[in-house]
């Protein structure tokens, strides 16, 4: 896309010079006289970069107070300022404000283009930057009201700062890395690093170079220091820890209970000063029955277990995590973000989730991109990804429109009644309260309601809690 540079000066023909040479350079150009048209045109859209005289005839707000007000506003949006004659120290104290470099006027053609080319180009490396920190859990958060969850917050705020090992289980992507994170964060260690290992996308024969790393010579290579020795004075994570062979298993035991260890092809033995945290989506004690992990690998690496729920057992966390998952995404695709209608809403709440919150992430992700309609609109439950749709209960859809048509007021409005609610039960996961205090009615009475109409569980025929 071509760049989008808003050029301000109060002389015509200096803008007029500038923004001949960028476009001949391919970039689109935008021009200003004084603060108040700079002002409207970043408000209308913000530029890629603004080219900014410092002295500006005619003009409310001089070029340095310009600034200020970008820098409020846009922090990474870049600026190079203009200095003529006798303004050079101004200049000098505008990049010290945050202006990227300034360019003297009588300026060469050459060093505009290579100033503005290089000030986009470091913006845009900044942001890239910032995105990978964001990855590499620079801002992880645990997002979510349900009781479950703030019991897990509860456990890592309590076990984050004693040092001890934990053992996270859950279902896969619910959420087990996040916690680990966390618990790296709260703790003494969270300026030491944090290092993951995934023992099950890794071939069984490599893991054990991967953890203890390798001396000079084995697999024809120099010395690699493995992921043990890296998180020195951090923290370990061995993500899917049962998928671990059970040699290296023993290994680990080993390392666990003296914090040494040796390369893999070496005689030398690694001191290291590492917490370890695992997580499993498979129920160990299963797998120490069946012979396939060591019963005291489990008690070492599960001094403290903390299990974070599935998706389905906290619906009502659904709302907060779609928005949120909604305006980080905008955020980093710099598109607006959207809103969820109720019905849509209702459908994401009743949805099962075998793939747990990474799959609404992915589905937000999808919606974002490839929802229907005009992007200030809500989106409605029948431009759900068609996996979602198609258990939709009924009611949301409105097919049952037909046969109600067809029928007299008082039975009408008993199969409407019965859909509506047998959605609303399932939205809030068969808990009659909740589904009272939505829809409005007493405890008691919607019972008698459900009962009345023949519901007795949600759409799966799972029985209600109260
Ligand atoms: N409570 C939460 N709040 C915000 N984001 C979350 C939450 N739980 C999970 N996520 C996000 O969902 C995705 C999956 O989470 P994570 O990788 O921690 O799951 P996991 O249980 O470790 O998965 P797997 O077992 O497949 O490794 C990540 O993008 C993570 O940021």
């Amino acid at each position: 896309m071509a760049h989008d540079i808003l050029i301000v000066d109060d002389e015509a023909d200096i803008r007029m010079l500038i923004a001949g040479i960028l476009n001949d350079e391919g970039m689109k150009t935008r021009e200003a006289a004084d603060s108040t048209q700079a002002f409207a045109q970043v408000g209308a859209r913000r530029p890629s970069l603004v080219i900014l005289d410092i002295w500006l005839q005619g003009s409310k707000l001089d070029g340095l107070q310009i600034l200020e007000g970008l820098k409020r506003d846009h922090p990474n949006l870049p600026v190079i300022m203009i200095s003529g004659h006798g303004t050079i120290e101004t200049a000098v104290s505008a990049i010290k404000q945050g202006a990227y470099d300034f360019i003297e006027k009588p300026f060469k053609t050459d060093r505009l283009i290579l100033m503005v080319e290089r000030a986009i180009e470091a913006a845009r490396l900044r942001r890239e930057n910032e995105e990978l920190k964001l990855r590499a859990g620079g801002d992880v958060e645990l997002v979510g009201r349900s009781a479950t969850v703030n019991q897990v917050r509860q456990a890592i705020e309590r076990v984050a700062p004693t040092g001890s090992r934990v053992l996270i289980t859950g279902p896969a992507g619910s959420g087990k890395e996040v916690v680990a994170r966390l618990i790296h964060q709260r703790s003494r260690r969270a300026t030491g690093p944090f290092v993951g290992l995934n023992c099950a996308t890794m071939r069984p024969d490599r893991l054990e170079m991967e953890l203890f790393g390798t001396e000079a010579g084995v697999d024809g290579q120099g010395r690699k220091i493995g992921t043990f020795e890296q998180a020195h004075g951090g923290t370990l994570l061995l993500d899917e820890v049962a998928d671990m062979p059970l040699e290296t298993q023993g290994k680990i035991v080993r390392a666990l209970q003296e914090q040494v260890f040796e390369r893999v092809g070496g005689g030398h033995r690694v001191e290291v000063d590492v917490r370890v945290l695992a997580t499993s989506n498979r129920d160990l004690q299963a797998e120490i029955e069946a012979g396939r992990f060591r019963q005291d690998l489990y008690y070492r690496l599960a001094v403290v277990p903390i299990r974070v729920p599935s998706l389905g057992e906290r619906r009502e966390d659904i709302p907060l995590l779609a928005r949120h998952f909604m305006q980080r995404s905008a955020d980093a695709a710099g598109l607006p973000s959207r809103e969820f209608g109720e019905d849509s809403m209702a459908a994401l709440q009743a949805y099962d989730w075998p793939g747990n919150v990474r799959q609404l992430r992915n589905v937000v992700d999808w919606l974002l991109i490839m929802a229907q309609g005009d992007p200030k609109e809500p989106i409605r439950a029948d431009m759900l990804p068609p996996e979602i749709g198609a258990i939709t209960p009924t009611v949301l859809k409105w097919d049952k429109g037909g046969e109600i048509m067809g029928l007299p007021l008082r039975e009408a409005r008993e199969v409407f009644e019965r859909e509506y609610l047998l959605a609303q039960v399932t939205r809030f996961g068969g808990n009659i309260s909740r589904t009272a205090a939505f829809v409005g009615m007493e405890r008691s009475a919607l019972h008698r309601k459900l009962k009345s109409l023949g519901v007795h569980g949600n759409d799966k025929g799972k029985a209600f809690v109260d």
